[in-house]
């Protein structure tokens, strides 16, 4: 695991957004489509709002999806899709070709197949960005979910997934997805954090699920 240290998190969010659109602009240097996963969550908002803007990139031969959503409609405010919609897929980012992890329906099972068609398409992904909670999940591979051994160890590319510690059900690409992004991140802010991804370096990934992709990850830190 490589970690990085900021100052602060604006900093680190600048880092970031600099950092993504360097590695797609070399992706479709050598290569016609570049993929971008992305989180949603609380975390990500300010990295959105810069790359956004990143008129280097041609955003119309680049492929972009969350790493997981929750199973809420896209009107919610717990929905990642709104998040995306709302601060990523705008200005010079809104040529994109948005790769949806959502689709109307009660339950992500009914939708699971043809959003995974989706989802394959664009692998392996050029850059997947990631964010982690204080009980070490990431994207939404959840300690104790009803998915979690598929979702770690399965050959699929999305898992719908139910668990303790998430009050909605959740679509999620599968570990394998997110260990095979060619540049993968991790963005964290805060000491529980922090203290979340040193326990998580002990433990197996069916304990804490960021610890399967750990090792070929860049941790992104700030304290605020
Ligand atoms: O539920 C989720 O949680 C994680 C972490 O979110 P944060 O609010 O603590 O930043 C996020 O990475 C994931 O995409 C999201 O669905």
């Amino acid at each position: 695991m490589d970690l990085k240290e900021y100052p602060d998190s604006e900093m680190m969010m600048m880092h970031l957004a600099d950092r993504i659109a360097g590695e797609l602009e070399n992706v479709l240097f050598h290569n016609d489509r570049a993929a971008l996963a992305v989180p949603g969550g609380t975390t990500p908002g300010p990295i959105f709002d810069s790359l956004c803007g990143a008129g280097h990139i041609d955003w119309s031969r680049v492929d972009v999806m969350l790493t997981d959503e929750r199973w809420v409609p896209e009107t919610s405010d717990r929905s990642n899709t709104k998040l995306l919609r709302e601060r990523l897929l705008v200005e010079h980012a809104a040529a994109a070709n948005y790769v949806p992890l959502h689709a109307p329906a009660d339950a992500p099972e009914d939708k699971l197949d043809q959003l995974a068609q989706g989802v394959e398409a664009c692998l392996p992904l050029s850059v997947c960005l990631l964010g982690m909670g204080t009980d070490m999940h990431t994207a939404s591979i959840f300690p104790g979910a009803d998915q979690l051994e598929a979702a770690l160890n399965g050959d699929g590319v999305l898992y719908a997934m139910r668990a303790p510690g998430a009050p909605e059900p959740r679509i999620t690409l599968s570990a394998r997805v997110l260990r095979d992004a060619m540049n993968c991140h991790v963005v964290i802010i805060g000491h529980e954090k922090r203290e979340a991804l040193e326990r998580a370096r002990n433990l197996s990934p069916e304990e804490a699920p960021i610890a399967a992709i750990l090792p070929g990850a860049t941790v992104h830190w700030a304290e605020s």
